[in-house]
């Protein structure tokens, strides 16, 4: 249980600019994250013959939120199990680092090109909101799918600074928990971080946001927990950004 109260925020005062994390804040899609794990560690914990089973608290406990090859090793450590990393191209076949990463990477593009994405509503009118009051905005994601996603929910057009997973790795990055994807979107919309609110889903990303110094952390809870969230140091945690308008 935690003893964190949410703080008082006056959102719009003295910010100038919003960087938003993308699975479970702009798009329901890290449900769909969340089902490609789950189909993934349980075929994968099934064809090794290890245990224990995988749970649904699998998934926030190691994997919610950070880079994909991460949430693999994260994920194994939880098991004892450690495997090679594999190229970066490994096939999906085969069991390493890289291979799991890329088996739940066919199974979560499968899903998205099968169904399509829907942007949440009230995220949308809080984008809206944001840009009518001047403020800029970034998405700062961990996933190497973050630019797909956004043009199947109809919003790539919305944002001019997209800090991906792809974009972390080829400069570097360490993925959230760490600030420094969050640093490096606020660094590029030229705002500093004590003017920018991050708004986020994960536990680990809202750590990265406590860690960074921004303004204010928006936790939104979608199944991490609204105790878990306020915990890793959201300022505010509400059920949608609707709630905020
Ligand atoms: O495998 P991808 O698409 O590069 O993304 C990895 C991660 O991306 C994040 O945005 C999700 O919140 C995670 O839970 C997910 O595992």
């Amino acid at each position: 249980m935690t003893t964190q109260q949410d703080q008082h925020l006056d959102l719009w005062a003295g910010t100038e600019a919003v960087l938003f994390d993308l699975d479970g804040v702009l798009t329901p899609t890290a449900t769909v994250h969340e089902l490609a794990w789950r189909r993934l560690f349980e075929g994968y914990l099934d064809e090794v013959g290890a245990g224990p089973a995988y749970e649904d608290g699998d998934y926030f406990d190691h994997i919610d939120g950070k880079p994909r090859f991460d949430g693999v090793r994260d994920f194994l450590a939880s098991r004892g199990i450690v495997l090679p990393e594999g190229p970066l191209d490994d096939s999906p076949e085969n069991a390493s680092v890289h291979g799991l990463g890329n088996r739940k990477n066919r199974i979560f593009t499968s899903i998205i090109e099968n169904e399509g994405v829907e942007p949440f509503a009230g995220s949308v009118r809080f984008i809206a909101e944001a840009k009518s009051r001047g403020l800029r905005v970034a998405i700062v994601s961990s996933s190497r799918n973050a630019p797909a996603v956004l043009r199947a929910a109809g919003l790539a057009d919305e944002f001019g600074v997209v800090v991906d997973g792809a974009a972390a790795a080829a400069e570097g990055l360490p993925g959230k928990p760490d600030p420094a994807t969050y640093e490096r979107a606020a660094e590029l919309l030229g705002t500093p971080a004590s003017a920018c609110v991050v708004i986020e889903d994960a536990v680990s990303g809202v750590q990265a946001g406590a860690a960074g110094g921004f303004r204010a952390v928006v936790g939104i809870d979608r199944g991490a927990g609204r105790g878990a969230l306020l915990e890793a140091g959201a300022t505010v945690v509400v059920q949608d950004l609707d709630e905020l308008l």
